[in-house]
């Protein structure tokens, strides 16, 4: 049975193994992905995302080394997928169409092409290869704090007219609060009417994943992110088992088995997770500060080798409005602040 067969007002996707490896410093092991994938496909969950934590390509230097090479882990998720779609995560510049293609070969499904919020023109040409591959196609606004509800939707409009079948909002950085949330998801579904769906990919830095999520489903969502145990970048994501829990509770159909995905999240996921992600000083300010959630871990190795807070560190780089792949220039940041103590 496919996801669009199962009776559902909303769909849970779930990112544990993909923003999860931004938690698990990328170390993820063959067993884990396979052990994950089974639990998630037999609660019915429909997509389910595999990739390095950047995206395909993204073990490097820049953004910090796989344990295990991406493309063994993808084959080892669509070979315990009975009914799930794996998905993977391209970002354009990073990930390139032959590793696109490579994962389609591999048996991927669907690919998630992520932009800055600003910037949906780069991946024209990942959404033309896409659908010419048959994958399902779904797009990635991220940061979208940092831009209007209006601007947002023409990039949106960018990507759908490109070929993709779902925008997401994406709140990289946990900064959303309530409403920010629910009209830029408007905005796109408002834009987009029935040429395509609209998404919320939420993070806990200021505890409002979930909050946020319902309120996105009321705005017109129809597709959300989550994770188990919230393994994600900075505080994490909205919990996968607490999103199907809800929505029960409320009274929303998913097509997922909560109660499969509540024994997951403590018997499969939480039993291998290295870091738990927590809302702490570093994410708390990443949320407030308006910081790309996955820059918490550079910054935590920056304080181990410089001795300046990571707190500190995130406080500049949101000052600064850095945005993804810039993770190199939080060394510049942590240097300055010791050259400032040293001054002052
Ligand atoms: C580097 C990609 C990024 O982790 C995508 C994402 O999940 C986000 O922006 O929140
Ligand atoms: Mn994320």
């Amino acid at each position: 049975m496919t996801w669009d067969q199962v009776e559902r007002e909303v769909r849970i996707v779930d990112t544990s193994l993909r923003d999860g490896s931004h938690a698990m410093a990328h170390q993820f092991t063959e067993e884990n992905v396979r052990d994950t994938v089974r639990a998630l496909d037999s609660a019915g969950v429909s997509l389910i995302e595999v990739t390095h934590g950047d995206g395909l390509g993204g073990s490097t230097f820049n953004y910090g080394f796989s344990l295990v090479d991406e493309r063994k882990l993808i084959a080892a998720a669509v070979d315990e997928a009975k009914q799930a779609k794996i998905a993977v995560l391209l970002l354009p510049g990073l990930g390139t169409v032959t590793d696109m293609k490579a994962a389609a070969d591999l048996g991927a499904g669907a690919v998630r092409i992520a932009t800055h919020c600003t910037e949906a023109d780069i991946s024209i040409q990942h959404f033309t290869e896409a659908r010419k591959l048959g994958l399902e196609t779904v797009g990635f606004l991220m940061l979208s704090h940092m831009s209007t509800p209006e601007a947002l939707a023409k990039q949106g409009r960018i990507m759908v007219d490109a070929g993709c079948q779902c925008v997401y909002i994406v709140d990289s950085a946990g900064a959303l609060i309530l409403e920010d949330a629910s009209v830029r998801v408007e905005a796109l579904a408002a834009e987009f009417g029935d040429q395509a769906q609209v998404g919320y990919h939420g993070h806990q830095n200021m505890s409002f994943g979930v909050a946020n999520s319902v309120l996105a489903y009321r705005a017109g969502a129809r597709q959300i992110d989550g994770s188990l145990v919230a393994l994600g970048a900075g505080a994490g994501n909205s919990p996968t088992e607490v999103l199907a829990t809800v929505f029960e509770r409320l009274g929303v159909k998913t097509g997922v088995d909560k109660d499969i995905l509540l024994d997951a999240a403590e018997n499969v996921v939480k039993p291998y997770i290295t870091r738990l992600p927590v809302m702490d000083r570093s994410s708390i300010v990443q949320g407030f500060a308006g910081v790309y959630s996955s820059f918490l871990l550079h910054a935590e190795r920056a304080e181990q080798r410089y001795g300046v807070p990571a707190h500190e560190i995130l406080y500049r780089v949101g000052q600064k409005r850095y945005v993804g792949g810039q993770e190199d220039m939080i060394i510049d940041i942590a240097l300055q602040l010791v050259a400032e103590r040293k001054a002052s």
